[in-house]
C-alpha cells in the first residue's frame, strides 16, 4: 500500500509554464492560428507532462497485460479462458493484431502475466502473477482488496522501470483477458452510477440471449459484493480484474514519472477511470486513441473527460488503437518541433 500511497502523492498537475511556451511557439508556426487543431493540443499536453516546451518522443511501448476472469463460467464471452493463454503466446510469436500494428508504429510490445489461469513459461512474458484467474465475481469479489492493491503496484513498478530503466517516453496500455468486458462493465456502472443494460455491449460477439445472461451476471455481481463507491479499490477488488488493475497501476506510474500514456479501447479506458478514481490529476497524464465500437466505451471516455480521436469501428482491445494512435502523438510532437515559424521562413504572418 504504501508504494502506492506515494505513487499517487507524486502525480501533480501538468507543468503550466512549458504549456504557455508552448502555445507561444505553436501560434508564431507558419499556419493559421489554432488551425492543426488536436495536434496543437497534444502537443501542449506533451509540454505539460515532460516539463519542456520543446517535447521529444523516442522510444514507445505498448504494454499488454493478461488475466482470467471466473466469471467466465457464466458464458459471458463468445470464447473459452483457454484462448487468454493462446493468445499471450501469440503475442511472444509476434502474430496478433497488436504485433502487426505496434511494428508499424515502431513500438515495443511487452506481455505481462498479472493473472492468467494457467502457469505460462514463454521467454519474455514478463511474470507478475498474482492468481490463477480472478474468482467468480457473482458469486464472491473477484479478488480480496490485498490482491487488488499488490496488483496496482505492479503496474506502478513496470512503468517505472519502462521509463526510468529503459527509457521510454511514450507508453500504451493494452490487454487481454477472456470475459474482461464483463468487470469492465460492471466497472462503469457502478463508478458512473449506470444501468446495467446500458453499458454492457456483446464483447468478442455474444447473441442476444448471452447479451441477457452477461447482464444478468454484472447485475448479480454488484447485488452480491455491494462495492463501495467511494473506494475505488473496494470497487476494483470485488467487480475488478488483475489485468485491468495492473493497467490502472501502469497509468498512475507513467503519470508519477511524468510520461504520456496512450489508453486504447474499452477495457484499458475501465482502467483508466480507477486510476481517475484512485488518483484525479492523473487524467491530465491520459491521451484516448478511438472510439471502440463498445457501447460503454464512450459513457467512460465521458466521465473521464476524454474525446477519441480515431473512429475505425474497432473492438478489439490488445492496445490495437493505441498503437495507431502512437502516429498522431508522434505527429504533434514533430509539429512543434519541426515547423518553421513565420519569422524563419519568411512569411508574412497574421
Ligand atoms: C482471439 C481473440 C483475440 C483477442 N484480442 C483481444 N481480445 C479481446 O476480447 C476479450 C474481451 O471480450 P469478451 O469479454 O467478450 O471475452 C479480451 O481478451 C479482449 O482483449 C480478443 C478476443 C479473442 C477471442
Ligand atoms: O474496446 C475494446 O477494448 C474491446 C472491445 C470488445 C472486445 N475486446 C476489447
Amino acid at each position: 500500500m504504501d508504494l502506492l500511497k506515494r505513487t499517487i502523492s507524486s502525480i501533480v498537475p501538468l507543468n503550466t509554464e512549458a504549456m504557455q511556451q508552448a502555445q507561444v511557439r505553436l501560434d508564431i508556426l507558419t499556419k493559421p492560428l489554432g488551425s492543426l487543431g488536436r495536434l496543437e493540443s497534444i502537443a501542449k499536453q506533451l509540454a505539460g507532462i515532460t516539463g519542456n516546451p520543446r517535447p521529444q518522443i523516442s522510444k514507445k511501448c505498448v504494454v499488454v497485460m493478461a488475466g482470467d476472469h471466473g466469471v467466465a463460467s457464466e458464458g459471458v464471452s463468445a470464447f473459452p479462458s483457454e484462448v487468454t493463454y493462446q493468445m499471450v503466446a501469440n503475442f511472444i510469436r509476434g502474430g496478433a493484431g497488436i504485433n502487426v500494428l505496434a511494428r508499424h508504429s515502431n513500438a515495443d510490445v511487452f506481455v505481462v502475466d498479472m493473472g492468467v489461469a494457467v502457469d505460462i513459461d514463454l521467454p519474455g512474458v514478463i511474470n507478475r502473477k498474482i492468481d490463477y484467474g480472478t474468482r467468480n465475481m457473482v458469486i464472491e469479489p473477484a479478488m480480496t482488496y490485498e490482491q487488488a492493491v499488490k496488483a496496482l503496484e505492479a503496474g506502478v513498478e513496470i512503468a517505472k522501470d519502462l521509463i526510468k530503466n529503459q527509457g521510454y517516453t511514450l507508453l500504451a496500455t493494452g490487454e487481454m483477458g477472456i470475459a474482461n468486458t464483463t468487470p469492465s462493465s460492471a466497472l462503469l456502472a457502478v463508478f458512473g452510477g449506470l444501468k446495467v443494460e446500458d453499458v454492457c455491449g456483446r464483447g468478442t460477439g455474444i447473441d442476444e440471449a448471452g447479451l441477457k445472461n452477461k447482464q444478468n451476471a454484472i447485475r448479480k455481481a454488484i447485488e452480491v459484493n455491494q462495492p463501495n463507491v467511494n473506494d475505488p479499490i473496494d470497487v476494483l477488488a470485488k467487480v475488478g480484474g488483475y489485468e485491468i488493475a495492473g493497467l490502472a497501476g501502469l497509468i498512475l506510474g507513467a503519470a508519477a514519472n511524468k510520461t504520456p500514456i496512450i489508453i486504447d479501447g474499452f477495457i484499458s479506458s475501465a482502467a483508466a477511470l480507477i486510476a481517475q478514481r484512485i488518483a484525479p490529476l492523473s487524467v491530465e497524464y491520459m491521451i484516448p486513441s478511438h472510439a471502440s465500437e463498445e457501447p460503454g466505451h464512450k459513457m467512460i471516455l465521458e466521465l473521464l473527460g476524454l474525446k477519441p480521436m480515431l473512429l475505425l469501428n474497432m473492438r478489439l482491445g490488445e492496445g490495437t488503437g493505441a498503437a495507431l494512435a502512437m502516429h498522431i502523438v508522434e505527429g504533434a510532437c514533430k509539429i512543434i518541433n519541426e515547423m518553421a515559424t513565420f519569422a524563419d521562413a519568411g512569411v508574412t504572418g497574421p
